[in-house]
């Protein structure tokens, strides 16, 4: 059988990932696993043993260790039983990087990186207007500087890694484009 493939999803937090993620699901059949949305949901766990990690690398705007996340997408894969995988914001850091290389590098095809280009001012007024109604502990402006300087630190040279080996698809989701409008971009690139 062939490998699932898989599409990594980067950007800037509130550059636009999940929502663009949504859009790529209901037109070309992708199952949308965000790499946030499931250390959430493990950490909402009462039973789970790493739930406050997670919570206080979540809060602190750092990155959790690649054996959590890792795991977690596997088993996310494996249970939904499909083949396309949009895998959003991951891997995030080289520990990601290398995490997954280990244990994925022979299950899984990474056919290319949608990488999505929005301004720092943009993103963080997306964040606070999200963060009304969000309950995301992390949508706050304190963590969000953390985040930011995360991704600046660790997650652009990441991106700058997969730039090398060509496989960086990117597009502007920035500035007064509608989600609409950079969805017609991010089309091009799955087509
Ligand atoms: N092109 C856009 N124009 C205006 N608002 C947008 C656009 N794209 C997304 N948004 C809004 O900005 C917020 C952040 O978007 P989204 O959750 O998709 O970002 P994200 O990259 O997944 O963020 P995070 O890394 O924090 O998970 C949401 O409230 C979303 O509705
Ligand atoms: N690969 C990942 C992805 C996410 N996290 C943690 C740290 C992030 O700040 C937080 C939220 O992620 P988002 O939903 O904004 O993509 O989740 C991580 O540690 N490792
Ligand atoms: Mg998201």
């Amino acid at each position: 059988m062939a490998k699932p493939r898989v599409v990594f999803v980067l950007g800037a937090p509130g550059s636009g990932k999940g929502t663009q993620c949504e859009k790529i699901v209901q037109h070309f059949g992708y199952t949308h696993l965000s790499a946030g949305d499931l250390l959430r949901q493990e950490r909402n766990d009462p039973a789970s043993e790493v739930g406050q990690l997670i919570h206080n690398y979540i809060k602190e705007g750092k990155i959790v260790p690649v054996e959590i996340t890792c795991g977690l997408i596997e088993k996310a894969m494996v249970k939904s039983g499909k083949s396309k995988f949009l895998i959003d914001g991951f891997p995030r850091n080289h520990d990601n990087l290398s995490g997954w290389n280990e244990q994925m590098g022979e299950k899984a095809e990474v056919a290319f990186v949608l990488f999505v280009e929005c301004p720092e001012e943009v993103c963080t007024e997306r964040i606070l207007k999200r963060g009304q109604s969000s309950g995301r502990t992390d949508d706050n402006i304190e963590s969000l500087r953390k985040r930011f300087n995360t991704y600046t630190k660790e997650t652009v040279p990441i991106v700058r890694h997969y730039d090398q080996l060509e496989k960086v698809r990117k597009i502007n989701g920035g500035t007064g484009r509608t989600p609409d409008e950079v969805f017609e971009d991010v089309k091009q690139m799955f087509q």
